[in-house]
């Protein structure tokens, strides 16, 4: 029997290729698509929406009877939209795929608290390549150990509402346990003006905003007379809705316990 896959934000950037690949992936079927309940778009076919033709799916609003109907809920929203999923999903059982990104320390400890009753897959970012750049990062990290200035550049399209973005965080986040380091102490969120010298501690960030730039990231590791630079750059949003296909088949064999891409892949 094919799972049941619910999308949250399915009018969205990534809602749209989430249902193509529903539709182009073998034992996986959309079940519901839900958006904004103001949105105009509300009755209008999933699938014509996403341009594979109707699927008799109409997007509505109604969380609670799409977690009910549904399997896996795949998320790719904001965080407050998350947040209110949340209760539905630990109700009807319906397993969350959250690529959300934006959380701050008190909503990723309710998404903690809901994967004790219910299997929470949380990922920054779905991409194969993003992921295993995330294990590339961890050796270049301990092999190059404190010698070495961090910088995470990332760019992404015009509309993105968070900086930096999730993945860049997540790379700060293994390169700065890789050395030992709390990112929280040693991030630094861009410079203006008389800085002073770089502190070989920090881990810097830069954000640009730009046109329709899918997803960059740089991570430099700049040493005296040689640098090493790990880069991923993301060309269509379809490689991050096909990572949310695998994460949805894996989360079916786990009844509950948070997880993330890595765990998905193996890595
Ligand atoms: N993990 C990963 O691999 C990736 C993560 N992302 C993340 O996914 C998120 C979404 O990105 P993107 O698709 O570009 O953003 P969009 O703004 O295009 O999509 C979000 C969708 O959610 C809708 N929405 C707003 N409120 C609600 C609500 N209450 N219930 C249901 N739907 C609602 C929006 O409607 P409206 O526009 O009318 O407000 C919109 O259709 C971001 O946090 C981004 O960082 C993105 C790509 C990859
Ligand atoms: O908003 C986006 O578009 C993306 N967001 C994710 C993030 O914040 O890391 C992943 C990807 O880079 C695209």
């Amino acid at each position: 029997m094919a799972t049941k896959i619910a999308i949250n934000g399915a009018a969205g950037r990534m809602g749209r290729c989430l249902i193509q690949a529903v539709d182009q992936t073998d034992g996986l079927e959309l079940s519901a698509a839900i958006d904004r309940a103001d949105s105009s778009l509300l009755g209008a076919d999933a699938g014509e929406l996403a341009g594979v033709g109707k699927l008799g799916v109409a997007i509505t609003a109604d969380v609670a009877q799409a977690t009910k109907d549904s399997d896996i809920i795949i998320d790719f929203t904001l965080p407050e939209v998350t947040m209110a999923l949340l209760p539905h999903c630990v109700a009807n059982h319906c397993r969350p795929v959250i690529g959300t990104t934006g959380f701050d320390d008190a909503q990723k400890q309710t998404i903690d608290e809901a994967a004790k009753q219910v299997a929470v897959i949380l990922a920054p970012n779905m991409s194969v390549g993003v992921n295993l750049s995330l294990k590339l990062l961890d050796i270049a990290a301990r092999v190059l150990g404190d010698d070495v200035d961090i910088e995470i550049v990332e760019a992404h399209h015009r509309h993105k509402v968070d900086a930096p973005s999730g993945t860049a965080l997540r790379m700060g986040e293994v390169v700065a346990d890789a050395l030992g380091r709390d990112l929280k102490q040693c991030a630094v969120y861009g410079r203006e003006g008389r800085t002073g010298e770089r502190d070989r501690d920090t881990i810097g960030f830069a954000t640009l905003r730009a046109g329709d730039i899918v997803g960059d990231h740089t991570v430099m590791f700049a040493a005296e007379g040689e640098r090493v630079e790990i880069t991923h750059k993301a060309s269509s949003r379809m490689t991050f809705a096909f990572g949310a296909m695998r994460a949805s088949a894996w989360l079916m064999q786990h009844k509950n316990g948070l997880f993330d891409m890595q765990d998905v892949l193996g890595l």
